[in-house]
């Protein structure tokens, strides 16, 4: 159809129709809009900081792991090889009120995050896991993103336990093994760099952003070819 008669039908629909029909109209004409998913813990909420300082204050005479000598995704799993009933007690950690939404800003995230979601063609969306004891994480994440992104962010976020059935172009995610029920997922896992996975070696499956001061635009770019 014309775009004139298209516009004119438009203006006779509700606003926010009308919005989106704009929307899919400037999509057409500018070519593909960029999905970029964010992890949230490790990514732009620091889950390893926040865990070791609130773990030595609950259990000031047990033993800890220092960020530097983190290994493997899973804190309980590192300090269970330590004693286990460190397991527990570390698990104990962030099924505590407040754990989530108390964990401070990763440096550069929050503004790359904003920054991101104003770049044209591009749809930012934080895509986090709640941890299975669901008391409290699940609020204090949309807490969490609404105090450092804002309540328009509210609408970008996707809570899920299998990020594989998310459709985007980039998954940007501290965990190096983003396994669920989708063989082929639809996007490319960009590796952030964390204490636990510093050391591994480099892999043909994932680039990685080394931190937020690392260029993050040229990841994106590289992906809207
Ligand atoms: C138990 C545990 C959870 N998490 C994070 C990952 C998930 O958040 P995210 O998807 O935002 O990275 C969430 C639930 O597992 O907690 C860790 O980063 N390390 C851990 O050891
Ligand atoms: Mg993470």
């Amino acid at each position: 159809m014309p775009l004139l008669p298209r516009i004119l039908r438009l203006v006779r629909r509700d606003t926010s129709s009308i919005y989106c029909q704009l929307r899919c109209l400037s999509n057409m004409s500018s070519g593909k809009r960029l999905r970029v998913l964010v992890d949230m813990d490790g990514v732009i909420a620091d889950f390893e900081g926040g865990f070791l300082k609130k773990y030595r204050a609950r259990y000031p005479n047990e033993p800890f792991i220092t960020l530097e000598d983190r290994r493997g995704f899973w804190v309980s799993t590192q300090y269970g090889q330590i004693r286990s009933d460190l397991c527990e007690k570390a698990i104990s950690i962030w099924e505590s009120k407040n754990f989530f939404t108390e964990l401070e800003p990763l440096p550069g995230g929050v503004e790359a995050v904003k920054e991101m979601a104003k770049m044209e063609n591009t749809d930012v969306f934080i895509c986090t896991s709640p941890i299975k004891y669901y008391n409290h994480c699940p609020y204090e994440k949309y807490a969490w993103v609404e105090k450092h992104l804002g309540p328009d962010f509210l609408e970008q976020i996707i809570l899920t336990r299998d990020k594989t059935v998310v459709t985007g172009d980039v998954l940007i995610d501290d965990k190096p093994d983003i396994l669920g029920v989708e063989p082929n997922p639809t996007w490319d896992h960009v590796l952030f760099t964390a204490c636990h996975n510093k050391h591994l070696p480099p892999s043909p499956a994932h680039r990685r952003l080394l931190s937020w001061a690392d260029d993050w635009k040229a990841i994106l770019e590289s992906k809207r070819h």
